[in-house]
């Protein structure tokens, strides 16, 4: 069975005989993947990731491919009879974890989101915030193969933001797609690998900042970046230069990396979980004159 999602010739319209909102969409969302969806506002944008999350069908067209699929909806349903852990706890036994693994996943992604103090909290009295930081933790305690983000960014703190780009790349790193839009258009930029603009009811591909080709994630010169220095024996693991920008070999087995900020987790884990592991001698934010 082909897990890549694919829209073959899809259109959607609302109402009976409604004017359609896209149409003719072809879209084929490869894995370990990241995929911007930008437009004006009311161009279908939200629309089109209903139908990614299979949780709307194309009026006319087809949708194949089953991905193993979370969604962020735009607007999450927040009133739910559950507090944050159980609604979270839930979800996990939904998505096939154990009852233990569920309990263990809502608890590391409450917490990973600076959330575990609401953990308690029934969540229809949950701040905007938190009840965004359930919402994102739903879609991703259950390690998705497709993720779907709209506006999954709208209404976190700062650290939140960052926590979510860094698992976005986590996501891609283990080999999953993730599809979103974002109001900033600075989000994620330089680690994205295609971007779709909606459009007069239809998808259009432009280049993204870091396409140049050459398979797996590309990466380009913008954003916020991490310099990684670590000694130990070339060649690097690919999954680190893969995801960087510039990569530098120094005297004494010592080899410098610069990532976009977002990358350096999981850059950082294939470096420590490497065989023989390397060791960090330091991580520093990029200086933003420095050579990329
Ligand atoms: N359930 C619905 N029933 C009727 N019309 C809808 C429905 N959902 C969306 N629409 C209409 O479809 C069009 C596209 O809406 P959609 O929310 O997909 O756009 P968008 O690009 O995500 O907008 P925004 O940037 O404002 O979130 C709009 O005219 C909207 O009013």
């Amino acid at each position: 069975m082909d897990r890549a999602l694919r829209l073959t010739n899809a259109g959607r319209r609302y109402g009976f005989r409604g004017p359609w909102v896209i149409r003719n969409i072809d879209l084929h969302v490869t894995p370990a993947t990241l995929v911007r969806v930008e437009g004006p506002n009311g161009s279908g944008k939200s629309t089109l990731l209903r139908l990614l999350a299979r949780v709307d069908a194309p009026t006319e067209g087809r949708v194949s491919g089953r991905p193993r699929t979370a969604y962020v909806p735009e607007r999450f349903p927040a009133a739910l009879p559950f507090t944050s852990f159980d609604y979270l706890t839930h979800l996990g036994t939904i998505h096939g974890l154990t009852p233990p693994s569920a309990r263990r996943a809502a608890g590391d992604w409450l917490d990973r989101f600076g959330a575990s103090a609401h953990a308690r909290t029934p969540m229809s009295q949950l701040s905007k915030g938190s009840s965004q930081k359930v919402a994102v933790a739903q879609a991703l305690l259950a390690e998705p193969e497709l993720l779907i983000l709209d506006e999954a960014w709208t209404g976190l703190d700062t650290e939140a933001r960052a926590e979510l780009e860094r698992a976005v790349a986590e996501r891609t790193a283990a080999g999953a797609a993730v599809v979103f839009v974002d109001h900033d258009p600075r989000r994620l930029t330089g680690t994205t690998d295609a971007v779709y603009t909606v459009g007069d009811g239809t998808l259009h591909r432009r280049a993204a900042a870091g396409e140049g080709g050459g398979g797996g994630p590309s990466v380009g010169p913008e954003g916020p970046h991490t310099t990684i220095e670590v000694r130990g024996p070339a060649p690097l693991p690919p999954e680190a230069v893969g995801r960087a920008t510039v990569t530098e070999g120094t005297a004494d087995r010592t080899h410098r990396l610069t990532v976009p900020a977002s990358h350096s987790d999981v850059v950082l884990r294939a470096l420590l979980t490497a065989r023989p592991p390397y060791h960090v001698v330091s991580v520093r934010p990029s200086d933003p004159e420095g050579p990329r």
